[in-house]
């Protein structure tokens, strides 16, 4: 009995002898490769690569530097202090930043079929309303999309498209006038959030959003959507993929809000069918048009709607702000611009394509205002393969990241940035500077598709508005301007200003 107990524990002794030091090797073989792959590995990949790299943090790599004070200036700082070529890491996921304008040049438009793809943070499911977008869709899908649709946002469309945002942009005005007598004070980047999220579901839904408080529950929809769309993606590669797409799935609202979006732009274009051609020639019939004979499907044309929401409102209403906001802080530069409105367009029924495309002045102030405040703030692509410009070796796959406002301030290319002058757009200055030092709306075949539309509503909302009122400075007015995280440059706390009207 005792010799098969010492048996037993010798085996049991001789079982711990292996099964302990074997798990432990094997969990310290996990922990280290662990350690290695997302803490180690991270901190040198810049270095093996032999580009500069800012100092970063275990695990988060940058992460813990963006958002203090706007993610943009996480590229102006870090642009200013590691030159025009240099490497992020966002957790795990690793980004080069480059300004240099030759290198701009090569990826965005010479190598472009090596670049055609923007990085893609989260592996959205196939029933993702955004799945077939144009901001998501890659290679062959993306071409075919987006070739379709390039005609619908041609001058002769946005011409018919301009009578819905005059009509719309009535609201606005009344609102301006009606504020001059009551405080004459203003919330404009609040207001002009207003009209262009009506001007997007009019003209991409089909609908017409009632109420200028926007309390209807479309509007609603849309504002959520488009904010978590553009905060909660700055997080977004911290996290594997899985966890995302739990966290987004069960933050249910934003799905629910998608999904009604999708309704409502289906069933506009259910009735549509059902009774013909509309002869209402917005950008959700536009698209229909095009994409008629099975070219595109209601789905693929709503994803579109979807994304020209997201891409379009909030873009346009803080360009609009922001030019404001210059104006009321540059009294010069706002009495001359007024006086060419008087001039040029002195009848607000009478405000058509070619007036608006006439207005050289204004063209130089909306400039001018997106090169100090950029609506979005930077662009990237993907490269498909392993590559070599300019003597870099950029990896098959690295995000490259083009720093649209680390451009627009560069000392060298636009002396004293961050002075407002409307005369750095005037068609000599234009002509003797390098074209890829201005992009507000990216560059290349992948630019910004709205770019037409978003000029054409833009400069429309500033002439109407100007034609009535004029913007002051009030205590309020946040000097200097502070801004929230996000992927598109907003003000922190909206922007205050002070209103007076033209007609007293
Ligand atoms: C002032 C307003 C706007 C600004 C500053 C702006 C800026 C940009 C930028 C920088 C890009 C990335 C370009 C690139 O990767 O090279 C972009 C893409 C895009 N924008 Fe805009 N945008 C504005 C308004 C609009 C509007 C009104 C729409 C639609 C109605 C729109 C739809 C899009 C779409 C669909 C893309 C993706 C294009 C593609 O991948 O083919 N944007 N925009």
């Amino acid at each position: 009995m005792d010799e098969q107990i010492n048996y037993i524990d010798s085996g049991f002794l001789f079982g711990d002898q292996l099964f302990y030091p074997v798990a432990i090797l094997l969990i310290s073989s996990i922990l280290a490769y662990f350690l290695y792959r997302n803490i180690i590995a991270p901190l040198y990949y810049f270095q093996r690569l032999g580009i500069p790299s800012p100092k970063q943090t275990p695990f988060f790599g940058h992460v813990l530097n963006i958002n203090r004070d706007g993610f943009q200036h996480t590229y102006l700082n870090y642009t200013k202090q590691m030159g025009p070529v240099y490497g992020l890491m966002f957790g795990r996921v690793p980004e080069m930043v480059i300004s240099d304008l030759d290198m701009v040049k090569e990826i965005t438009v010479k190598r472009f079929n090596q670049f055609i793809n923007r990085a893609e943070l989260i592996n959205l499911p196939k029933e993702s309303p955004f799945y077939d977008g144009l901001l998501r869709l890659r290679d062959h899908q993306w071409k075919r999309v987006r070739g379709l649709l390039v005609p619908t946002f041609s001058g002769a469309k946005m011409r018919q498209i301009i009578t819905i945002m005059n009509n719309i942009s009535q609201g606005l005005v009344d609102r301006l006038l009606q504020k001059c007598q009551q405080d004459g004070q203003i919330d404009i980047w609040q207001a002009y959030g207003q009209v262009t999220m009506q001007i997007i579901l009019a003209i991409a839904f089909g609908v017409e959003s009632h109420g200028h408080n926007g309390s209807d529950n479309l509007t609603k929809s849309a504002r959520r959507i488009t904010g978590v769309a553009t905060r909660l993606i700055v997080l977004v590669p911290l996290f594997p993929s899985f966890i995302v797409r739990l966290l987004l799935t069960l933050r249910g609202k934003g799905r629910d809000d998608a999904t009604f979006l999708r309704d409502t732009a289906m069933k506009v274009i259910e009735s549509r069918r059902a009774h013909g051609l509309s002869s209402r020639k917005d950008l959700l019939q536009l698209m229909i048009d095009a994409g008629d004979n099975g070219k595109l499907t209601d789905t693929e044309v709503i994803a579109q709607s979807i994304v020209f929401l997201i891409a379009g409102y909030e873009t346009t209403s803080n360009a609009l702000a922001f030019t404001s906001y210059l104006l009321a802080l540059n009294p010069d530069i706002q009495d001359k611009l007024i006086k060419e409105i008087d001039e040029k367009c002195p009848d607000e029924n009478a405000i058509d394509y070619d007036t608006i495309s006439n207005l050289t002045y204004l063209d130089m102030v909306l400039d001018e205002a997106m090169r100090i405040y950029p609506p979005a703030f930077r662009f990237n692509r993907e490269a498909s393969e392993d590559i070599t410009i300019n003597n870099i070796f950029i990896p098959k796959g690295m995000t490259v990241t083009i720093p649209i406002i680390a451009i627009h301030h560069d000392p060298k290319l636009w002396p004293n940035p961050d002075k407002f002058d409307p005369e750095r757009f005037s068609a000599k200055a234009k002509a003797e500077r390098n074209p890829y030092s201005y992009m507000p709306f990216g560059v290349g075949p992948r630019a910004c598709i709205g770019m037409r539309l978003a000029v054409i509503e833009a400069k429309l909302i500033l002439i109407r508005t100007l034609q009535q009122v004029r913007f002051t400075v009030v205590k309020e007015t946040p000097i200097p301007l502070k801004f929230r995280g996000g992927v598109v440059t907003s003000p922190k706390n909206g922007i205050r200003l002070g209103l007076t009207s033209r007609n007293v």
